[in-house]
């Protein structure tokens, strides 16, 4: 996909004024009482009414994470109003958007998915709760060709280029893509370095592995992935990070391990991973369940998997599938 084209979705400085300036009625909880902002409405309606545009008529799939529903009531008019005129601030959009069009443009994203046809898939912003610490999140958009991911983009606006353990002197904002066959390039999301290839670390032992998890303890639980981790000798404290940019820090390199292993009961679902894996897939790495299974994306908006998530390298994926059953089977965790 080319940068130009990728321009026209992805307004990563736009949303990142927002975060700067978040007001409190510009958020409001959903129904799982997992936030939302103006940004994750925004975003959506930006991205959806852009690819529309792009593709041929009547071509147009979508599974994205945002509905309008709450927007249409009584007391989401406010946000309506803010969201259609953030749409409207974007520069190089050929139109001025009604209310009502970034409504539909957000409604676009409910298609089902599954194995037949082409879909895109869109987290429009991901890692909401990033978003609001003013930490890491990501706009990850994916496409998938009869139930199998073949194209990824991820902007990670906060994402440091040269590496997690910047000193603060490279410039701050990457742009991961992946094409099936083809591999994964960091982009500078302002353009000031050139785009590079990019692989995951070779690490093949583990005692020397970084791992890296969800910030938050309440999507994948810490105290398993400390012993999973303990178990593989891992010496390094975890780094924990919001959204898929720990997938864009894998595919360089920046940790050899991502846990993600939520509380019972929750089903993850294919935007929060789609962009991600591919993206660490194509720089040499694996993304597995619990059971080294590939993650299934042709079933519909929800993966279907066992237990949890594992992204690392081919080197260390036995010791670190061993580790995970022995620990995921400890009574402890069940
Ligand atoms: N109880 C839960 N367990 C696991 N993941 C959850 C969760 N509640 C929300 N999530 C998902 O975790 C994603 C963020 O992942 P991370 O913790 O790695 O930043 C959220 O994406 P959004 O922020 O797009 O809603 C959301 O889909
Ligand atoms: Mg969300
Ligand atoms: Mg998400
Ligand atoms: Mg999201």
């Amino acid at each position: 996909m080319k940068r130009e084209l990728i321009d026209r979705f992805f307004f990563p400085g736009v949303w990142q004024s927002v975060q700067r300036k978040l007001l409190e009625n510009e958020t409001q909880s959903k129904t799982d009482n997992s936030p939302v902002t103006i940004a994750d409405y925004g975003s959506q309606a930006v991205v959806s009414w852009a690819l529309e545009r792009q593709l041929p008529a009547g071509t147009f799939s979508m599974i994205a994470e945002e509905d309008s529903e709450d927007l249409r009531k009584e007391d989401g008019k406010a946000m309506l109003q803010r969201i259609t005129e953030l749409v409207n601030s974007i520069p190089s959009k050929d139109a001025v958007l009604s209310s009502e069009d970034v409504l539909c443009a957000i409604d676009r994203g409910k298609a089902e998915g599954g194995v037949q046809g082409r879909h895109w898939v869109l987290d429009p912003i991901d890692g909401t709760k990033g978003f609001l610490r003013g930490e890491q999140y990501a706009i990850a958009l994916a496409l998938l060709d009869r139930g199998s991911v073949v194209l990824g983009v991820l902007g990670c606006p906060n994402l440091p280029l040269s590496g997690l353990s910047d000193d603060g002197s490279s410039p701050v904002g990457c742009l991961f893509t992946a094409v099936r066959g083809a591999g994964t390039t960091v982009h500078a999301i302002d353009r000031s370095v050139q785009p590079r290839k990019v692989r995951v670390s070779d690490l093949s032992d583990p005692a020397l592995a970084a791992f890296c998890e969800s910030y938050e303890s309440a999507h994948s639980k810490h105290d398993l992935t400390s012993g999973i981790a303990k178990m593989l000798g891992v010496t390094a404290s975890p780094i924990r990070m919001d959204s898929q940019a720990k997938y864009g820090a894998m595919a360089r390199g920046d940790a050899a391990i991502y846990l993600r292993f939520p509380h019972k009961g929750y089903r993850e679902k294919i935007w929060d991973h789609a962009a991600g894996s591919i993206v660490v897939e194509e720089a040499g790495g694996v993304v597995v369940d619990a059971a080294g299974r590939a993650l299934d994306f042709s079933k519909g908006r929800y993966l279907d998997l066992d237990t949890g998530i594992i992204a690392t390298n081919p080197s260390l994926l036995t010791a670190v599938l061993t580790a995970v059953e022995t620990c995921v089977g400890s009574k402890s965790f069940l």
